[in-house]
């Protein structure tokens, strides 16, 4: 037995060093220009479980001084490089051909979109990735193209209030459920039409079964034996495949022009309609969680609840009688504070690390910097969002005017919620227009406190498995919703003066 426990010892003992040693010898041929190696605790996996565990904050726990711009991590014999300046950004985003966003998209559209050998190539030897992205930003830009789709989109958000709140009793809901169904109608109304795939409950659970298991369809590392996550997936390419057979005609311009994109760049009609099977992913997996914690910050805070309702009500409502209409154009330009509190929420909640594929060896910072070709960059928004020599002595807090100081530029490098041109989200004016109308509405239609005479916990666990720029909260929260009698009615929206110019002036541009 004592024999049996030291062999035990010794081989344990073996494995260690001989991790060490692998650590110590993948170090020896760093180029002295590539970032410094910042050393985990256990070799060759140290950061893997650092990240896994820590989840974002990993980047500040690890990193020990303010002062380093850009380090390495190895992780077994890769480096993932990551910088956390502001001032590095702009020089990476220069660099986007030898630092690509391409293999991230590649590697989306084989593994979640299921592309086979032709539609692979495709994605990686011929411009349908640059021609994709373009019809994107396009259809998505201010414009008729967009309002079409926020009309839908508040049309439909009106009819799930209504359904919660028209016979003004009070309800008891779980507030992640509720946000997730809101916005997935709301959404698949803007962007697929009236007649979307989610209306079918089957397709709607199929989704959101399907999305838990997206990190483990795109890592590979899945422990799903009976393909639960990948049979669900099956039931959401069926509804596409329906759905592309007879596209509606008030699918948006978002929708139609990637189905012509990639039909004209070569894909079949059944290997389009996977593809387009993922844009639900984009659309759907951080609008719930940006939405969810914006309702959370506003109504945890009575003080804050009660001067968004006032701003509101009085520059973006009108009242005449038992009608009640929101005006879109004056919700999105003349509610600063409301504008404010939902830009903090965006920055104390992002988690996103943008990750770039070295393509080729690369200089950076007038040649100061090496990366070396076939490593990873990363750039964790959480590290930027929360330096205080960026965000000044109150940058670990939530200051829910801290966006209305004229004085305070933020944008560009300083605020990441929406990434770093030229990847910047093509839908950020969708969204935010979505996020801005449910919570208003909320705001005023109701008040919201957790059920059973609970507190809103400060500091909720989180979820760290999704694939989410906004992590979503480990466990529901159960509220009870309380219709406010003042604001019973009928609600309508209208675009408002100069809608077709007005954007939700967001400060990432
Ligand atoms: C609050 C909601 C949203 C947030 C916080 C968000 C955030 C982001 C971020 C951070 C990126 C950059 C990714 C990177 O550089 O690694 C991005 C890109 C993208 N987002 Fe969003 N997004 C949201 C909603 C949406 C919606 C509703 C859609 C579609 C209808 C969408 C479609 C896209 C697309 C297609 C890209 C890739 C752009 C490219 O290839 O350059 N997003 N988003």
């Amino acid at each position: 037995m004592i024999n049996m426990i030291t062999t035990i010892l010794y081989a344990l003992l073996a494995v260690v060093s001989l991790a060490y040693l692998a650590d110590y010898l993948l170090a020896w041929n760093d180029d002295p220009k590539e970032p410094p190696r910042l050393r985990a605790r256990i070799p060759l996996i140290g950061h893997l479980i650092g990240i896994i565990v820590s989840g974002p904050s990993y980047h500040s726990v690890i990193r020990n001084d303010e002062t380093t711009e850009i380090y390495t991590l190895g992780i077994l014999n890769y480096k993932l490089y990551t910088s956390v300046s502001t001032r590095l950004l702009p020089l990476i985003q220069r660099q986007s051909r030898a630092l690509s966003f391409r293999p991230m998209i590649q590697t989306v559209a084989r593994k979640w979109g299921d592309a086979n050998d032709e539609t692979d190539r495709l994605f990686r030897e011929t411009d349908l990735i640059t021609e994709f992205s373009h019809v994107m930003k396009t259809s998505l830009a201010p414009g008729p193209q967009l309002d079409e789709m926020n009309m839908r989109m508040a049309q439909r958000a009106l009819v799930d209030l209504d359904l919660l709140l028209g016979d003004g009793k009070d309800k008891k809901i779980k507030l992640l459920e509720w946000a997730r169904f809101a916005i997935t109608q709301a959404s698949s109304c803007g962007v697929y039409g009236n007649q979307h795939p989610f209306l079918d409950d089957k397709v709607y659970e199929a989704f959101w079964a399907w999305h838990a298991h997206l990190s483990a369809h795109i890592s590979g590392i899945n422990f799903d034996i009976l393909s639960h996550g990948y049979h669900a997936r099956a039931v959401v390419f069926a509804a596409h495949a329906k759905y592309c057979t007879s596209i509606p005609p008030d699918t948006s311009s978002l929708f139609l022009s990637r189905w012509q994109c990639l039909l004209s760049s070569g894909l079949s009609v059944s290997e389009a309609s996977k593809q387009q099977a993922t844009l639900p992913i984009g659309m759907l997996s951080n609008t719930v969680p940006t939405f969810f914690w914006t309702i959370y910050e506003i109504f945890s805070r009575p003080a804050l609840l009660s001067s968004i309702r006032s701003e509101i009500l009085t520059f973006a409502i009108t009242t005449s009688g038992p009608r009640h209409i929101l005006n879109l154009t004056n919700l999105k330009t003349s509610c600063p504070l409301l504008l404010s509190t939902f830009q903090e929420t965006q920055r104390t909640r992002h988690i996103h690390a943008a990750i770039r594929k070295v393509t080729t060896n690369t200089l950076l910072d007038s040649g100061k910097v090496l990366l070396k070709e076939g490593n990873y960059l990363q750039m964790p928004g959480h590290a930027i969002h929360y330096s205080q020599s960026i965000y000044g002595p109150t940058a670990r807090d939530f200051v829910p005017e801290r966006f209305m100081d004229p004085n305070l530029k933020r944008g560009g490098a300083d605020f990441l919620a929406w990434g770093a041109p030229p990847h910047l989200c093509p839908a950020r004016q969708f969204a935010a227009t979505e996020i801005l109308i449910l919570v208003a509405m909320l705001v005023v239609r109701t008040d919201i406190h957790p059920a059973e005479g609970a507190e809103w916990e400060e500091k909720p666990g989180l979820e760290f498995a999704d694939p989410v720029t906004v992590l979503n909260p480990k466990r529901d929260v159960e509220v009870v919703v309380r219709v406010r009698g003042e604001k019973e009615g009928r609600w309508e929206v209208e675009m408002g003066d100069g809608s077709r110019a007005s954007r939700v002036p967001l400060a990432s541009g």
